[in-house]
């Protein structure tokens, strides 16, 4: 807790020092008037049951005194700190998006833990706002209850023990909040699961398939079995929790009745006077209060404590950076060779079985390179390993003889392009959503124009606004929805912003196109993928399904079994005769 409270206000502390030093100033004129509100109003009862009405009329001027520095304080504290603590979301927001992207790497992205902490994080960093809050108050709350516990072994001795009860219903309120996150973190994974469902089902994508199935209803049983097993867990959680704060305070209620009986019973035998017995009531209530408001809080640091930790959690997931051995090599300026991988085995991290297994083979410098296979072959694992977002557990990948692991990753990433199945649907304006592929020309509508026309791309005519369509629907004075098709075309045009690169994926990425259309842009675009790579003997990868587009490549690669199990031309793999000869002529009988 300590670690989340110095967190906390070093993280406060960076957003605005002005603000802070004044909600500390006020937060601890707080602390000390609430109880010398309870000092002065024994001074006024002593000094009315003396008759010395001046006197007893000063006390009365220090009790209402106290009493608005009191409420006033805490008031004016709270305006001060309240835009710290929505500049410490925003920072710990900036902090995830940083961590989420901190790497090179791609594995994090893909573990289902990783959404979970994700999601997780996302939620309650939303809370940390009310971290500061609760440290200042926390704060106040430790410097009223040292003057509290002061004044009241004052009044009497005994009295010390009190505050130290106090210390009870603190502990079981940690226990109790334990209980409750315990039970919060083991439904995530129902929590998840039935968010994906009402996603599901609610989602305009899905809705065609689901009627078609007749899936709804089964659906809506499995949203429901989900949510209701993570609402039992929380709701168990919780009452345990509540057990555990009800017999914490139990134990301070028959503290602070003894403390009171001790008093009275001075003053009834002369040794206290009225004001002794006003002051340990008004304290003792006091006490009762800030200890109920100190659990309150103790709760809110452990959850900012929980959160400001979530940060880690979703770090301890995001592998460190590449590294690159010596010195990075810039890549070179045109490619002479192409890009060879020697040997290459590759696992994924959570997974036992290479995917990659002993894969030897030369991309051309210049040529177009297909690659095909059944589902599951690899065919995506080897373009993610050419874009370096994995490495290769054994074997070497060589960009015309360098390992691409002494390459400058910034500066080769920088060379290359793709566009993925699972490529991003940025809701920005058409011309952003095509310029980000080259961002410092993202605004240039010649660079703009001239990617969607190498990508062969016609989709901004048909916009209402041309390149400054809002795509989307997130935007306040409306957007455009595309098709999926759309998008495709969107994420073709961004992969071809980039002049000259030296290596181009194109992962299936005319999947939402027909047969006929994608052959058409295949051969239209191997026809600018010749121009490309006369200018930098780039290499154009494209993976797909359909051989009839495929056949127009200078090399295809056929993967299965963990490796490339074919390769050559069209004429040469037809005359092989063996597993792309006969998924051509299933795939060509099939078009007949
Ligand atoms: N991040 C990952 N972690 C673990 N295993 C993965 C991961 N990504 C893919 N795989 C597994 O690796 C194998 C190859 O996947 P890959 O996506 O490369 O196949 P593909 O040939 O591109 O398939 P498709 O034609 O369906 O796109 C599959 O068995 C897949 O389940």
């Amino acid at each position: 807790m300590l670690k989340a409270i110095t967190g906390l206000l070093r993280l406060s502390w960076r957003q605005d020092r002005r603000k802070m030093t004044v909600a500390l100033a006020l937060m601890a004129g707080n602390a000390v008037a609430v109880p010398l509100a309870a000092l002065a109003l024994k001074h006024l009862t002593d000094n009315a049951a003396a008759g010395r009405v001046q006197a007893a009329a000063w006390s009365g001027v220090a009790v209402a005194a106290a009493a608005i520095a009191a409420l006033t304080c805490a008031h004016f504290a709270h305006i001060a700190y309240f835009e710290v603590s929505e500049l410490n979301v925003l920072s710990t927001d900036e902090q995830l998006i940083a961590i989420s992207n901190g790497t090179a790497h791609l594995d994090h992205h893909e573990r289902p833990e990783h959404a979970d902490r994700m999601a997780l994080a996302q939620d309650e960093l939303q809370r940390i706002g009310e971290g500061l809050q609760a440290v200042l108050t926390g704060g106040s709350l430790a410097v009223s209850l040292l003057l509290t516990t002061v004044l009241l072994t004052l009044a009497h001795p005994a009295l010390v023990v009190l505050p130290l009860l106090a210390a009870l219903p603190l502990l079981a309120g940690r226990r109790a909040q334990a209980a409750a996150d315990r039970a919060r973190e083991d439904s995530t994974v129902d929590t998840r699961q039935a968010r994906h469902l009402f996603e599901l089902t609610t989602d305009a994508a899905s809705a065609k398939e689901l009627r078609l199935l007749g899936l709804v209803e089964h659906l809506q049983q499995r949203y429901a079995a989900h949510w209701r097993r993570a609402t039992a867990r929380i709701w168990r959680g919780e009452l345990t929790a509540g057990l555990w704060r009800a017999a914490g305070q139990a134990v301070f209620a028959c503290g602070y009745v003894a403390a009171l009986v001790l008093v009275v019973g001075d003053a009834v035998r002369g040794h206290a006077g009225v004001g002794d017995v006003v002051l340990a009531v008004v304290l003792a209530s006091q006490l009762n209060q800030q200890v109920t408001a100190a659990v309150t809080i103790t709760q809110q640091l452990v959850r900012s404590g929980r959160s400001l930790r979530r940060l880690d959690d979703v770090r301890d997931l995001v592998r460190a950076p590449h590294t690159t051995p010596g010195a990075p090599v810039a890549p070179p300026a045109r490619l002479l060779e192409g890009i060879r991988l020697r040997h290459v085995t590759f696992a994924y991290p959570s997974a036992a079985e290479p995917v990659l297994h002993d894969v030897d083979l030369l991309l051309p410098a210049g040529s177009t390179v297909a690659i095909v296979g059944e589902n599951g072959a690899g065919k995506t694992t080897l373009v993610k390993l050419l874009n370096r977002f994995y490495e290769p557990d054994q074997g070497e990948i060589l960009v015309d003889g360098v390992d691409l692991r002494h390459l400058d990753l910034d500066a080769w990433r920088a060379r290359t392009t793709a566009v993925f199945q699972d490529y991003a649907r940025p809701e920005l304006t058409a011309r952003l959503a095509v310029g980000i592929g080259d961002l410092p020309r993202a605004k240039d509508d010649t660079a703009v124009r001239t990617g969607l026309a190498r990508a062969h791309s016609t989709v901004t005519e048909h916009l209402p606004y041309g390149l400054d369509t809002r795509l989307g629907r997130g935007h306040a004075d409306g957007g455009v929805d595309v098709s999926g098709g759309q998008w495709q075309q969107f994420a073709l045009g961004r992969a071809m912003m980039r002049d000259a690169p030296l290596l181009m994926v194109l992962d299936e990425p005319a999947s939402a196109l027909d047969a006929e259309a994608e052959h058409r842009l295949f051969a239209r675009y191997a026809d600018g993928a010749a121009r490309v790579a006369a200018d930098s003997g780039g290499v154009t990868v494209f993976v797909s399904h359909r051989f009839s587009t495929v056949r127009a490549a200078d090399l295809i690669i056929v993967m299965g079994d963990g490796g490339v199990r074919e390769m050559g031309t069209h004429d040469e793999l037809i005359r092989l005769d063996g597993v792309y000869a006969a998924l051509y002529a299933t795939q060509a009988a099939a078009y007949r």
